[in-house]
């Protein structure tokens, strides 16, 4: 059994009060190396809130976050050493170019680096052609790049963006989208994303975590076949009789009926013929069987309860 404590990044029943109301309560998660996570959640759930504390933007009032098994309460300096993070717009100096505004974040890093690293880099972030231009003249998603290469100058061992996709073209979020890829799968970089919007967690991270409120409340594989993970599906039955049909699908597991369809939830797609074929068997007539990811299914249960 894999020891979650050796994550590179471990959130640990962390709480915080704003403007006397409790906005995280006992939140915990950790993040595993070379993985995308989606941080997903309704607007006002505690996203940002909760990056703003694993980067110590703001403190704690309890729990502790560890990077690279620093503790960011104890161990500060060494832990943030560890984490790049775009949270706000990256504050990138528009007079200069992109290579100058390298050279500088790279300068005030406590890390050494190197003239050859802030080469690869810009070729990281396919910046090459317009690294010696002023920043003014980039785009969102050039602009949005540079960040990036400035968060990962130090090579941290975790990067955590804050709805990274915001403002940019359809272009823009198909490349930062191969980029994080490349970094989390070829690197071995932990990434933390957080968004509000399923169908960008679903094109671009490994697992997903979801938050309400200031909780978590699923953790779930989204694209994560690796580890021998069947991906979960909610199976949704288009049938004649519904009371017996509900009475045999909850052989197979949780059941939710809606209409004239009967969810099953957390199967599997592979197992789904054999449930077919047991319902033939009790001469119930299949109209339609269809299938929603369970990501979908649990962030539609959540938005549905009007806490957007
Ligand atoms: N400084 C503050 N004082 C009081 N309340 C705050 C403060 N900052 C955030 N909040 C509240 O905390 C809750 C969580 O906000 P947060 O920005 O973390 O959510 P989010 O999930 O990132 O949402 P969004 O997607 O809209 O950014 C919201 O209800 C917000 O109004």
């Amino acid at each position: 059994m894999e020891n979650q404590q050796a994550r590179p990044l471990v959130v640990e029943n962390i709480s915080k009060s704003l403007g006397g109301k409790k906005i995280i309560k006992d939140l915990s998660f950790s993040v595993e190396a070379g993985k995308i996570y989606g941080f997903l959640g309704p607007n006002g759930s505690g996203k940002t809130t909760t990056i703003r504390m694993i980067v110590s933007l703001i403190g704690l009032d309890a729990g502790d976050v560890k990077i690279g098994g620093h503790s960011i309460r104890t161990e500060r300096e060494q832990a943030l050493s560890q984490i790049g993070a775009i949270v706000e717009n990256p504050d990138l100096y528009e007079y200069m170019s992109g290579r100058k505004n390298l050279i500088h974040f790279a300068r005030m890093t406590n890390k050494k680096v190197t003239t050859e690293r802030i080469d690869e880099v810009i070729k990281m972030v396919e910046l090459d052609h317009a690294i010696d231009k002023k920043v003014k003249t980039y785009s969102l998603g050039m602009k949005q790049r540079l960040g990036i290469a400035l968060s990962i100058l130090h090579e941290p061992s975790v990067l955590i963006l804050d709805e990274p996709t915001n403002g940019l073209d359809p272009k823009g979020i198909r490349e930062l989208r191969s980029y994080l890829k490349d970094l989390a799968h070829n690197s071995g970089v932990a990434i933390l994303v957080s968004s509000h919007l399923l169908s960008e967690i679903e094109l671009m991270c490994d697992r997903a975590i979801v938050i309400k409120e200031g909780q978590v409340i699923n953790e779930l594989a989204v694209n994560d076949k690796e580890q021998g993970e069947e991906q979960e599906v909610a199976a949704v039955f288009e049938v004649n009789q519904l009371e017996k049909a509900e009475a045999l699908l909850l052989q197979y597991g949780t059941v939710r009926k809606e209409e004239n369809r009967i969810i099953l939830e957390n199967t599997t797609v592979e197992q789904v013929p054999s449930i077919v074929s047991a319902l033939v068997k009790q001469e119930i007539d299949i109209y339609h069987v269809s299938y929603k990811k369970s990501l979908e299914d649990t962030y539609h249960l959540l938005t549905e309860k009007e806490v957007i």
